[in-house]
């Protein structure tokens, strides 16, 4: 399994990366208890969207989480300074926004990711909803354009073809690579599937890449 690394060989004009700061990843996936941090939250996230506690629970649920919330705020940091998005070590690095699926293969030929879409990730009829298909297929784009060297990008443009229902709670595989550069845009595809090979949705996308001083 190759491990993602903010490290990777690079075209020359890299760092001609607009005015994006510089992420490096944190080596210690945000200590040790950070993985578990998250882990506990996206849990709290299934429940708080399938459970339907009587009022006195949902008002001892409410003062937990407004403390939880009051312990963590006083450490809010700038961007870049904190573990959640630049933990590669866990599942969605780290971020609460991402999906929380593992990378298995980054390098310039491409990158996969394994996962499955939780409860809290469920549209309608036990299907994953409709806009958390392009959340994953943006950030694994992101990846992609990140893992083949190219300077930083922003998505252009983001197609989907919805070809099957996604099922929640399924092992899924997520697989792609660049198809084509063309000066500061580069053309990316994907295709989510099933571990048997069965296509539930695949995407393509333009990545342009920023220039200097671009937000
Ligand atoms: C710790 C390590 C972690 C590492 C992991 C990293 C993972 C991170 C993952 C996160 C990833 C998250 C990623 C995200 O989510 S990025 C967030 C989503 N994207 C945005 O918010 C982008 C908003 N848009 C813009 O900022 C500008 O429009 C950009 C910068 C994109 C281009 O504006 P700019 O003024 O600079 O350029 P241009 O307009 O001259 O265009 C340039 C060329 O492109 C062509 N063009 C433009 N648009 C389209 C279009 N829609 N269809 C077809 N073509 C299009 C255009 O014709 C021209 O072609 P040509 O005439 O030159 O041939």
């Amino acid at each position: 399994m190759q491990v993602m690394t903010e490290h990777t060989e690079r075209d020359g004009d890299y760092e001609h990366h607009g005015g994006f700061p510089v992420y490096a990843a944190d080596p210690d996936n945000g200590g040790p208890h950070f993985g578990r941090l998250v882990e506990a939250l996206r849990t709290v996230q299934d429940l708080a969207v399938s459970t339907a506690p009587p009022p006195e629970v949902i008002a001892q649920a409410a003062e937990q989480a407004e403390a939880l919330a009051a312990l963590l705020a006083p450490y809010t940091a700038p961007e870049g300074h904190y573990p959640a998005g630049r933990s590669v070590g866990l599942p969605g690095r780290g971020s609460l926004l991402m999906l929380p699926w593992t990378v298995e293969k980054f390098d310039r030929t491409g990158v996969r990711s394994t996962g499955v879409f939780r409860r809290y990730h469920m549209g309608g009829n036990g299907a994953a909803h409709g806009g958390v298909l392009p959340l994953l297929f943006d950030d694994l784009f992101g990846m992609i354009t990140h893992a083949a060297g190219r300077p930083i990008s922003r998505t252009g443009y983001l197609h989907v073809n919805y070809r099957k229902i996604t099922p929640l709670e399924t092992p899924l595989v997520v697989e792609g690579r660049v198809d084509r550069v063309d000066g500061r845009k580069t053309f990316v595809s994907a295709r989510l599937t099933e571990p048997d090979g069965t296509l539930l949705a695949d995407a393509e996308a333009l990545m342009i890449v920023l220039l200097p001083g671009q937000p």
